[in-house]
C-alpha cells in the first residue's frame, strides 16, 4: 500500500534523510519512531505530497507521490504535527469545510462528516467551536479533517503530542479502531506508543533506516545483547571505569539515586551479549574492594533496541538544524518546492 524506496531529501546543505526504504502492507499500523530531528516529518510530507524529494520514489496505493500527486491526496489523510484547524468554525462546519476542499461530492459532505465525527467521539462537539475544545479534542478534529474523505492511507504525525494520559490512551484507542480498514503510518518518538499501536516499526535515525520489523521481533533480534542493573556502595567513578574495560561491556549509565542510602549508587550496563557477564561484574568489583550491594539481569526491551540503533557518533548525520522549518501554513498548502 506504501511503498518508500531510496528517498532521500536534502534542505540546502542539510540532508534529512538520506536513502530510506521502507513499506506498509494494507491495514497495518506501521509505528515511524526515531529522535527528535530523524527525519520523521520531512518523510511524511514527502508521502503526503506536500513536499518533493530530492531523490527515491515514494508510492501510495500504486500511485507516485510526486507524478501522481492529486490521486495521492485523494488516497491519503494526513495530520500534520501541527493540525491546520480554523478556531471560529464550529467542529460540523469545519469538517464540512474540509470535506469540500478536499472533493467531497456536496450530497456526501454531511453523511462523510458524521462518519468522521462518529469515528473520533466527536458527535457531541459538533456545534462547539474549535477555539473552545481543548488540545485532546482539537487533536480528534484533526483525525477528523485527515479521514473526512475515507483515505486508504492515514499519515498521522506525532499524534499524542502535548496531550495529558487519559487524551493519550483515547486518541490511541481511535488510531487502533481505523487500523485494518485504513493503512497508517504513525510517526512518534515515543515509545510505549508504538508497542501499544503498532503492528510493525520503521525505527529511523540521522535520516536513515535503521530497523523494519515487529516490536516483538526487534526486542527477540536483541535477545543476545544483555543487561544488568546494580548497586553499589563506594567510588562510583571508579566502578564505571571498571566496568567500561569489560570486553562485551558497550554502556555503562548512572541511574538515578532517588530512595539509595547515602554513598549507595546504582548503574547499568549493557553489553553486546552476555558471555558470563553477570560474573564478571561481580568479579570486578568485589575485586577492587568495591560493595556490591545489587545485580540484576534485565530482559531486553523496545527501548533497548531503540537507544541501541540511535545512539551513534554525529559523524554522518544531517547537518546542523535550521533557526526554523516551514509549518503548514494552510488546509491544502501547495507542495513546498522551497529548499530552505
Ligand atoms: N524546512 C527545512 N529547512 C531546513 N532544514 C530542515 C527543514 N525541515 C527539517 N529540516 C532538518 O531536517 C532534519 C530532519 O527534520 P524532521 O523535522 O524531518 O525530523 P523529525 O524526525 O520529524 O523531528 P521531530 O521529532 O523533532 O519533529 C533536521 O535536521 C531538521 O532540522
Amino acid at each position: 500500500m506504501i511503498e518508500v524506496e531510496h528517498l532521500s531529501k536534502t534542505y540546502g546543505s542539510t540532508t534529512a534523510i538520506r536513502d530510506i526504504t521502507f513499506g506498509a502492507q494494507p491495514g497495518e499500523i506501521l509505528g515511524f519512531l526515531g529522535p527528535n530531528g530523524a527525519g520523521k516529518t520531512t518523510t511524511m510530507r514527502i508521502l503526503a505530497g506536500y513536499l518533493p524529494a530530492s531523490e527515491g520514489t515514494a508510492r501510495v496505493a500504486g500511485y507516485d507521490v510526486h507524478s501522481d500527486s492529486m490521486a495521492v491526496r485523494q488516497r491519503i489523510g494526513y495530520l500534520p504535527e501541527s493540525p491546520p484547524l480554523y478556531p471560529d468554525m464550529t467542529v460540523q462546519g469545519f469538517l464540512n469545510f474540509v470535506a469540500k476542499i478536499k472533493g467531497v461530492p456536496a450530497d456526501l459532505r454531511q453523511k462523510r462528516a458524521d462518519i468522521a465525527m462518529d469515528h473520533c467521539g466527536l458527535i457531541d462537539k459538533r456545534k462547539v467551536l474549535i477555539r473552545k475544545l481543548s488540545k485532546g479534542y482539537r487533536q480528534r478534529v484533526g483525525i477528523a479533517q485527515a479521514i473526512i474523505h475515507d483515505p486508504p492511507v492515514i499519515i498521522l504525525d506525532e499524534p499524542t503530542v502535548g496531550l495529558d494520559p487519559r487524551q493519550i490512551n483515547e486518541v490511541r484507542q481511535l488510531i487502533k479502531g481505523l487500523a485494518g480498514s485504513h493503512t497508517i503510518i504513525l510517526s512518534t518518538h515515543i515509545l510505549p506508543e508504538v508497542s501499544m499501536t503498532c503492528d510493525r516499526v520503521t525505527i529511523i535515525n540521522r535520516g536513515q533506516v535503521v530497523a523494519t520489523d515487529t516490536p516483538d521481533n526487534l526486542t527477540t533480534r536483541l535477545s543476545g545483547e544483555s543487561a544488568y542493573e546494580l548497586e553499589i556502595k563506594g567510588d562510583v567513578d571508579r566502578a564505571q571505569r571498571l566496568l567500561r574495560e569489560l570486553s562485551p561491556v558497550r554502556q555503562v549509565t548512572l541511574l538515578g539515586l532517588e530512595h539509595l542510602p547515602e554513598y549507595h549508587h546504582r548503574l547499568r550496563v549493557s553489553a553486546e551479549a552476555d558471555r558470563g557477564l553477570g560474573g564478571a561484574i561481580a568479579a570486578a568489583l568485589v575485586n577492587a574492594g568495591l560493595e556490591l550491594h545489587e545485580l540484576r539481569r534485565q530482559q531486553a526491551t523496545l527501548e533497548d533496541v531503540f537507544l541501541n540503533l540511535t545512539t551513534t557518533e554525529p559523524a554522518t548525520g544531517p547537518t546542523a538544524p535550521p533557526e526554523a522549518f516551514a509549518e503548514l501554513p494552510t488546509i491544502e498548502p501547495a507542495p513546498d518546492e522551497s529548499e530552505a
